[in-house]
């Protein structure tokens, strides 16, 4: 589906069932009302879409998915023999399964509990009900023996309720989120039916070993499976679960971006015009700092802006000669905690500017809407620094995004050590989101970095980001859930389960 176009309207009985489906609480384009009455597409925010969008393509399956307002009432659309298939959500169920239990319960539990979550049994129902639609809509799409690959936090019911129907299918889970620690995790009040709901899977991947080796401790102690112990490896060293005659995998597999693309697209000349051009816009500063996040309080934009702030306070950062852009796409506008956070987020850029700035040249440029893909590769192209400080994340594509588009070896990457990006990123100047002073050293160090120093860090990062993207990604996965019968390590029976290793 070309963003832009109307939806076009399609029989839905001319549509044969897939071998290849990825099923997503979005679908890749969310459906826009426009004020007129019509209807048009446009890309879905996230990293997910990002990741997953390419390997489908090449792929040639299916993807179920929610279309992005209530009650669409879409048929499937076919568009180069991807065919999408909506699974329509009540308004009301965007309020208790999207806002409720996935972005105010489950959101903030699975990111180390930076808001509070919030219980609620009526939200938990309508997440119950929603996968089921979702996996009822799954058994429809797929062909007999289909490769079924579901996505993330909103869907970990999924993987039972699918088996349940479709037993043939060869199904695996992706998080795209942290998996909590355990003590965290066991806030859960629907803790066992989580645990359960995704061991429905045959292959359970995390972006990082923690994860996964958190999730086996759980499958142990909640739900009463033998499994195996000690560490998980990296696309390898894979940990079991023994469901009854059902052997479920567990492994850790950090998602890539389709680097090479990216890398081909930064260098075009119409791309590197841009980037001047945008540094003239911003009158041509010494330095540009550069933040690109979807507007949530997991990302950390409120602690660059205090680093910022107290570096041009100390007489470190020279405001007349630095200027930083922040590209903010909205996102979960109606979730309470993001209410105040863009709030927070937005006095703070005033205040920057109101003390710092002059008529016509601000210091913080702030962005609230999203932003055109390659008017955001031409940014990374122009940035001098690019700050990514989450104080939890799951991987942060926008990091190996920017390291992608740097193939003059040019620019810093100021990073979180809380991303899963950080396992891999080592050469970045790396941070403790929650020391501010550190933070504001590693801004400071990649501002002030020799051309010698910047370009050996530059030049180790885009080795990984380059020989690691998402195609290696998908590929690691799919083929770990195509492997049937390896042997697993040694099982572990729930009486010896001990703490988490
Ligand atoms: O669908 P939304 O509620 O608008 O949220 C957008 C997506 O945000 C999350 O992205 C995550 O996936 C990225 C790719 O693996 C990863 O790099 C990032 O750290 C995650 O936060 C969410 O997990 C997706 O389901 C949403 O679609
Ligand atoms: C602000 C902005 C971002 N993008 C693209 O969105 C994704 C973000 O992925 P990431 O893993 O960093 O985080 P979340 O999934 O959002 O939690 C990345 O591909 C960005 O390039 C965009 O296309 N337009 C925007 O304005």
């Amino acid at each position: 589906m070309t963003t832009g176009e109307a939806p076009p309207r399609q029989d839905p009985d001319t549509f044969t069932a897939s071998d290849f489906v990825v099923v997503a609480n979005r679908l890749p384009v969310d459906l826009e009302r426009l004020p007129d009455g019509t209807t048009r597409w446009k890309r879905s925010p996230g990293g997910l879409v990002t990741a997953l969008e390419p390997i489908l393509r090449s792929n040639r399956g299916a993807w179920v998915g929610w279309a992005g307002v209530a009650d669409a009432d879409v048929d499937p659309i076919v568009e180069d023999d991807i065919v999408l298939h909506p699974v329509p959500l009540s308004a009301d169920e965007i309020a208790d399964y999207y806002e409720g239990f996935s972005n105010a319960t489950l959101w903030p539990l699975y990111h180390d509990v930076i808001v509070r979550p919030e219980y609620r049994r009526e939200w938990w129902n309508s997440y119950v009900e929603v996968n089921r639609r979702f996996a009822e809509a799954t058994a429809k799409a797929s062909a007999p023996g289909a490769t079924v690959w579901i996505q993330d936090y909103q869907l970990q019911l999924v993987p039972k309720m699918l088996r349940m129907l479709r037993p043939d299918l060869t199904i695996g889970f992706f998080l795209h989120i942290p998996f909590p620690p355990v003590e965290l995790f066991m806030q859960m009040p629907w803790r066992t039916e989580i645990v359960e709901g995704l061991l429905g899977a045959d292959l359970i991947g995390f972006h990082l070993a923690g994860g996964a080796t958190n999730f086996l401790y759980l499958a142990r102690r909640l739900a009463g499976h033998q499994t195996s112990r000690g560490t998980v490896g990296v696309r390898s060293k894979l940990g079991v679960v023994q469901v009854g005659f059902r052997t479920v995998r567990v492994g850790a597999f950090p998602i890539s971006i389709a680097s090479g693309a990216l890398d081909e697209q930064s260098r075009s000349r119409s791309i590197r015009a841009r980037a001047r051009a945008i540094r003239k816009e911003l009158g041509n500063p010494a330095k540009i700092l550069l933040g690109v996040d979807r507007l949530d309080y997991t990302k950390g934009i409120d602690l660059r802006l205090d680093a910022l702030r107290e570096l041009i306070a100390e007489g470190r950062v020279d405001p007349t000669d630095t200027v930083m852009v922040q590209l903010a796409t909205p996102s979960r506008e109606r979730v309470e905690s993001y209410v105040q956070m863009r709030g927070e987020i937005e006095m703070v850029v005033s205040r920057i500017n109101g003390e710092y700035a002059e008529v016509g040249r601000p210091v913080v440029h702030y962005i609230h809407r999203p932003v055109p893909r390659d008017e955001l590769i031409a940014f990374f192209v122009a940035a001098d620094a690019m700050l990514v400080t989450p104080l939890r994340d799951g991987m942060n594509l926008v990091a190996k995004e920017y390291v992608a588009c740097r193939s003059d070896l040019g620019g810093a990457l100021v990073l979180s050590e809380f991303t899963g990006a950080a396992e891999e990123l080592k050469q970045a100047y790396q941070c403790n989101p929650h020391d501010l002073e550190d933070v504001k050293d590693k801004l400071e160090a990649a501002l002030t970095q020799t051309r010698e120093e910047g370009r050996k860090r530059m030049r180790a990062l885009r080795r990984q980001v380059l020989t690691h993207d998402v195609d290696r990604w998908a590929r690691a996965f799919l083929d770990a859930l195509a492997h049937e019968g390896a042997a697993g390590p040694a099982l572990v029976a729930p009486a010896e389960t001990g703490e988490p290793n």
